[in-house]
């Protein structure tokens, strides 16, 4: 069994002459919380692009749970689950609704289905709220209920992209609570965001600048015993 949920290795990617991702490598070990950490523009959805084969990837290698997406494209996709940074349940239908149809996708039976709805909502938090419609849930639920749908073909690693985007500090600090305690039960996550107060000092990390990787490891490792904001500032040059 391969080591790593997700491996990038040596991932460019340009929209005409501008090169959004240069040479950009990356692992998520097995069951960790990989905080992918950069300021609006660094690249962090291109690269989630890439992973979820919205975009070709043209240069390097990106493998989920061993599997290489360009050669096993189906294999891959299917060990991964992905929370978007806009919203993206149907708000007219229930929750049970939207988990139905996301299942459906991945060829789950309409029993199994039931089942897994039952335990991804507990995984959430929201066992009681299959049957009500998105619309009704707060920003908070409804992120959760779309955790919930990333989950529901089991994959082994879950993408978020700024999960905790509109969010009020209460809801935000569930939502990366929820995440961090899914990764204690052996699903792996990389978690795009640019609040750094959503990082611990035990969290790998990840820090993308104008496309570039600039530090990777053990987010204690990479601050040092420093601040972590001050860490950032000084590798990426920015300005407080
Ligand atoms: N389709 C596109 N065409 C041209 N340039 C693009 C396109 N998509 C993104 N870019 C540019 O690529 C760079 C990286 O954008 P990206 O959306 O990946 O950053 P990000 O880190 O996710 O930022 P944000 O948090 O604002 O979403 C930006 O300079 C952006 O303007």
């Amino acid at each position: 069994m391969p080591q790593d949920a997700l491996s990038i290795q040596n991932v460019s990617h340009n929209f005409g002459a501008f090169h959004a991702l240069k040479n950009v490598s990356l692992t998520v070990p097995r069951g960790s919380f990989t905080a992918l950490l950069g300021v609006n523009g660094a690249g962090k959805t291109t690269l989630f692009s890439l992973i979820t084969r919205l975009y070709d990837n043209t240069s390097g290698r990106i493998e989920v749970a061993g599997h290489d997406l360009r050669r096993e494209p189906g294999a891959a996709l299917a060990r991964l689950g992905v929370v978007f940074q806009s919203r993206s349940l149907d708000a007219d239908l229930t929750v049970a609704q939207n988990l139905d149809y996301h299942a459906a996708l991945h060829g789950i039976t309409r029993r199994e289905t039931r089942d897994r709805a039952t335990e991804v909502m507990a995984l959430v938090g929201l066992s009681d709220k299959l049957g009500v419609r998105v619309s009704a849930l707060s920003g908070g639920q409804q992120r959760r209920a779309e955790i919930a749908r990333a989950l529901i073909h089991r994959p082994e690693i879950l993408l978020l992209d700024e999960a905790t985007v509109g969010l009020d500090v209460k809801s935000r600090a569930e939502v990366v609570a929820l995440t961090r305690n899914l990764t204690r039960q052996g699903v792996s996550a990389l978690w795009a965001t640019h609040i750094m107060d959503e990082i611990r000092p035990e969290d790998g990390l990840v820090i993308l600048h104008k496309g570039q990787v600039l530090a990777s490891g053990r987010t204690d490792e990479v601050t040092k015993g420093d601040d972590l904001t001050r860490t950032f500032l000084r590798l990426t040059g920015e300005d407080a």
